[in-house]
């Protein structure tokens, strides 16, 4: 799989929280509805494995990432899972080792220059920036683009549905990631159809021909 590829398509990344596995497939079926078949499903709760291997199992077409992931166990449980990508807030060296080993992308988290560089001395291209807002916000990813031509991220952290056009016009952003589509007490409360129209708007947002017209 080329994972920015993947990513530069899909453009917004719904960053989940699940509490309960019961609520993973009917999730992932209101995201692919809604034409944003991706989900990072972070390591938060102790359902998020469960979720992960029953959105991989059940739901097709759905790309399902491991989000949160700190240490080579949680690799391990994301692998273990079927976990198609993993995203962590920082750059481990130990958790990079542990998903390449084990053939699964990952996407560390980094806010400077010396934690770019150290990424890209383990090889790697696609960086998370976060918490996007709080580091620096667009003129920081804009300011990366310079030094690091290879380099593209995924910004995520504060990013919601009336700045993301923004970021996704630079062009060294692949993709950005948020929990404004399906928050917490959206799916806790199983409010799928709202669910549903704030991952329509995001796909509108992402794409912005149709958003124009
Ligand atoms: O912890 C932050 C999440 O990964 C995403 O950030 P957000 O809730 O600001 O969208
Ligand atoms: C925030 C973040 O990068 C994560 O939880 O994976």
């Amino acid at each position: 799989m080329d994972l920015e590829k993947s990513l530069r398509g899909l453009r917004i990344v719904p960053v989940i929280e699940i509490a309960d596995a019961d609520d993973a497939v009917p999730l992932g079926h209101t995201l692919v509805e809604a034409g944003l078949p991706v989900a990072e499903v972070t390591f938060r709760t102790p359902a998020a494995a469960e979720a992960i291997a029953r959105m991989v199992r059940e739901v097709p077409g759905l790309l399902v990432g491991a989000g949160t992931v700190l240490s080579e166990a949680d690799v391990d449980a994301a692998v273990d899972a079927g976990a198609h990508f993993l995203v962590s807030p920082g750059l481990n060296p130990a958790v990079v080792g542990r998903s390449n080993r084990a053939g699964v992308p990952i996407i560390p988290g980094v806010t400077s220059p010396t934690e770019i560089e150290a990424a890209r001395a383990l090889g790697l291209r696609l960086l998370k920036l976060f918490p996007a807002e709080a580091v620096g916000g667009l003129p920081l990813v804009k300011a990366f683009a310079a030094p690091y031509p290879d380099v593209t991220f995924m910004p995520t952290g504060g990013i919601t549905a009336s700045t993301v056009e923004a970021w996704l016009d630079a062009p060294n952003v692949a993709a950005c990631g948020g929990s404004w589509i399906a928050t917490k007490a959206d799916i806790a409360g199983r409010r799928w159809d709202d669910i549903r129209s704030k991952a329509s708007q995001a796909v509108r947002l992402a794409s912005p021909s149709v958003a124009s017209s």
